[in-house]
């Protein structure tokens, strides 16, 4: 890998030239492989070494086609670079967990961090997972309802949008683009796009993307900054000036002698880098700011009579889905055109107002879709963690079924029948499919599908259990 000469000479001051020499020899190695689970789901096979900051985080001894995987398209697991999951320990050091919180994932896109966030806050709290790029929201989307929690709202907006919703958000978690110096191990194409003069753009606009958005944290309310770079613009000289600017008060997290990250100090801004060389995984940043003041302070305006934009759902519909999830009494049940869905009734006024201000493409639980007289249960229905599968005929498949199935071909059980199907794989709902007579039609999502062909030869072995 041939090195920009600039990036070289800086990583060559930053690190002294014995350190610097092992940076270079890790950046030849193969990257870890790590993935993190969803407990709700799965648990991990026995002899996986652990992520030591992530109570849910794995390494894997090498890298599977994920792909030929069922578990991964139940939400079972997520693949997740290990440092990126060092996020934890922020919300466990510097937040009340057990609390109700309004948590926002700004730049969420694929969902690494917004799934993470999602195991970590408790069924009280709301995240609304934001990413800019339309289409990269779909994905956010697509592996949020994999994931299955029921309280997140996925939006699409600009991060100056967020200024429509001041003090609203307990935790921000900017996961900023960024020169992503720090995967040039994992992906050589980040060398030849990285320029002295992209790191200055990209901090310029980070500046900008953290100044758009504070306006929507709470007094007293907590900011994680994150990239995967590690040039000091991007990230020590960033939260300086967000501090200098904001009063914003710098946390220090407390770090474990053999984790290996690197606490660093700027200007009274505490920062964790992580290099390939002293930890197992890529480059990474993180830095967590307090804002100044208290909550008591802001007052919501909630006392105002308000027109909702969310609509319930009418009481025949409800009563026809009730019954699909497990402790039917804690949801509100939403109509939004033909899409019936469930959010828990606690967050109803919060995600109203996000509904007022912002762009949202999925929310909640999607439960079905009414189709005439009939209704057709729905995808994120089938990937819920709280979805009661007795109310539903359950069908087993084997692997190779469960791939042809993900791949929405047509399969058979030999059975009969004129209902729905919850279709699984080693107890792991997959999705559904209708029973016509003999046939069988199958109802997975076409954009989530499989594309590549099946070898003839399928691996025997899922990396989690259930
Ligand atoms: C580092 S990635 C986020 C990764 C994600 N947090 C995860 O853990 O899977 C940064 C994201 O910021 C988005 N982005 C790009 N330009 C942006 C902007 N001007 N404002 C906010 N987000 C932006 C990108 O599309 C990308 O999805």
């Amino acid at each position: 890998m041939q090195l920009p000469v600039s990036f070289t000479e800086r990583m060559q001051r930053l690190l002294g030239p014995d350190e610097y020499t092992r940076f270079l020899e890790a950046l030849q190695q193969t990257p870890p492989v790590s993935i993190r689970l969803n407990k709700t789901k799965a648990e991990a096979t026995m002899g996986l070494q652990p992520v030591p900051w992530a109570e849910a985080g794995f390494y894997l001894p090498q890298r599977p086609l994920f792909t030929l995987d069922p578990a991964i398209h139940t939400g079972a697991y997520y693949v997740q670079e290990a440092s990126s999951m060092f996020v934890e320990q922020a919300l466990r050091q510097a937040i009340n967990l057990e609390e109700p919180l309004q948590v926002l994932d700004l730049c969420g896109a694929p969902g690494g961090k917004s799934t993470h966030l999602a195991s970590l806050i408790s069924q009280d709290s709301l995240l609304v997972s934001n990413e800019v790029i339309r289409s990269r929201a779909n994905i956010l989307a697509e592996n949020v309802a994999k994931w299955g929690s029921g309280n997140v709202l996925v939006t699409s907006n600009d991060p100056r949008d967020f200024g429509r919703l001041p003090s609203f958000f307990d935790v921000m978690v900017v996961d900023a683009p960024c020169s992503g110096e720090g995967m040039f191990r994992k992906d050589p194409q980040a060398v030849g796009e990285w320029s002295e003069e992209n790191v200055n753009l990209c901090a310029q606009r980070q500046q900008r993307i953290l100044m758009d958005v504070w306006e929507a944290l709470k007094p007293g309310g907590v900011l994680i900054y994150s990239t995967c770079t590690w040039n000091e613009q991007e990230n020590e000289q960033n939260i300086a000036w967000l501090s200098e600017q904001e009063g914003a008060e710098s946390i220090k997290l407390q770090l474990q002698p053999d984790w290996g990250m690197l606490a660093t100090q700027f200007k009274g801004v505490e920062g964790y880098r992580f290099y390939p060389h002293r930890v197992q995984g890529e480059g990474f940043f993180m830095a967590v700011v307090r804002k100044a003041g208290s909550e008591e302070a802001v007052s919501h305006g909630k006392s105002r009579k308000k027109k909702y934009k969310l609509t319930a759902a009418g009481k025949k519909e409800r009563a026809l889905v009730e019954n699909w999830l497990l402790e039917p009494e804690k949801y509100i049940f939403l109509q939004h055109g033909e899409v019936i869905s469930a959010l828990p009734a606690n967050l109803f006024e919060a995600a109203d107002e996000v509904y007022q201000n912002l762009y949202v493409i999925y929310a909640g639980t999607e439960l079905a879709e009414i189709k005439g007289k009939k209704l057709k249960p729905l995808q994120g229905l089938a990937l819920s963690q709280h979805l009661h599968k007795d109310a539903f005929q359950v069908a087993d498949l084997d692997l190779e079924r469960a791939l042809r199935y993900l791949r929405k071909e047509d399969i058979s059980l030999g059975t009969n029948g004129n209902n729905w199907l919850l279709l699984q794989y080693k107890g792991l709902p997959l999705g559904w499919a209708k029973q016509i007579g003999n046939r069988l039609n199958n109802y997975y999502p076409k954009e989530w599908r499989i594309r590549m062909e099946l070898p003839a030869e399928l691996p025997d072995e899922s990396l989690v259990i259930r």
